[in-house]
């Protein structure tokens, strides 16, 4: 079995006019490759849910504020097509930049609030090149349902408003973050991780989820926030950049785990950079 490669939009939207033709309902998981258990678990839940699915696979230049990181970025389409072929997802689309970007693209779509803080603080742009491809990737496949990772929870929020202000009549579907035994949260970028580095990273989901504990027994946020970076600092990351505990519903900052909220984490761990996050209860 294998997954059908295209490569355009002509043909893209051809495919996909077939299959509305014959009534199906179509998925789409946006993704840019180098696919792990983090992506096929969007893959197969978009085949829960739909009877075609389309993953997509594309390193989009616009939403790298860093050159190296758009450089050294995994690129390995052939493996990511033996990895969706035996799952049945039905289309692998690979558009090369000039394809989503040609000659003349001036389009900028900017999703406020919940693009500020957090990523949005320290990746400039960051959240206007995810927003305006994804719209692209949206509206160029015209799928009934979307399927993004909690794993990126600030991206989820970001592409949640999209569809909503923008009216495009996507459900989008977060999924709960896949991690590796000992509690790293998977990520493409993971394979930049040195051997020292590798067993020290899942100190960042132990040291959230110790965190999240304590808020859900009633410590106050703010000793906790102090306590808790000491300790990823401590475990031989070299900055953290944020952690803050925000509304699970809307991203809004919160002063205690007074409602259901996520705490947020984005930290150095010597040249890559980690994001996690875990829910927390109230008390
Ligand atoms: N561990 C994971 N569990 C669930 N979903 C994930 C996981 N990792 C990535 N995803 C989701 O897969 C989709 C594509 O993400 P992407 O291709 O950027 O992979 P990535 O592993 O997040 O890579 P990186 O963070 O290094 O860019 C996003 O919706 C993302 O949230
Ligand atoms: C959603 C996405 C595919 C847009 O390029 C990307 O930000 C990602 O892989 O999470
Ligand atoms: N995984 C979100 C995309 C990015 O980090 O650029």
């Amino acid at each position: 079995m294998s997954v059908a490669i295209v490569r355009t939009r002509a043909e893209l939207r051809e495919t996909v006019a077939s299959w509305r033709k014959a009534g199906l309902k179509v998925a789409v998981v946006p993704t840019m490759g180098a696919l792990h258990e983090g992506h096929l678990s969007l893959v197969r839940a978009a085949l829960e849910r739909a009877e075609r699915v389309i993953v997509t696979l594309f390193v989009n230049p616009k939403q790298f504020n860093n050159p190296e990181d758009y450089a050294s970025y995994p690129r390995t389409e052939a493996d990511d097509a033996a990895k969706l072929a035996p799952l049945g997802a039905h289309m692998l689309y690979c558009p090369e930049p000039e394809e989503v970007y040609p000659q003349g693209f001036s389009t900028t779509v900017t999703v406020g609030t919940v693009s500020e803080g957090l990523c949005g603080a320290f990746r400039p742009g960051h959240f206007d090149g995810v927003a305006t491809v994804v719209a692209k990737l949206f509206l160029q496949t015209g799928a009934d349902c979307a399927f993004f990772g909690e794993k990126d929870f600030q991206q989820l929020h970001v592409v949640r408003r999209l569809a909503r202000d923008l009216d495009i009549p996507i459900e989008v579907v977060g999924c709960p973050t896949v991690r590796e035994t000992d509690g790293l949260a998977i990520s493409s970028r993971n394979v930049h991780l040195k051997a020292e580095e590798r067993a020290i990273a899942p100190k960042l989901a132990e040291a959230l989820r110790a965190a999240a504990h304590a808020l859900e027994g009633g410590a106050a946020l703010a000793p906790i926030v102090e306590t808790t970076k000491a300790a990823i600092l401590a475990a031989g990351f070299s900055k953290v950049e944020y952690l803050e505990l925000r509304a699970e519903a809307d991203l809004t900052p919160l002063a205690a785990a007074d409602r259901p909220a996520r705490l947020l984490v984005a930290a150095w761990l010597g040249a890559t950079r980690l994001i996690d996050n875990v829910k927390v209860l109230p008390e």
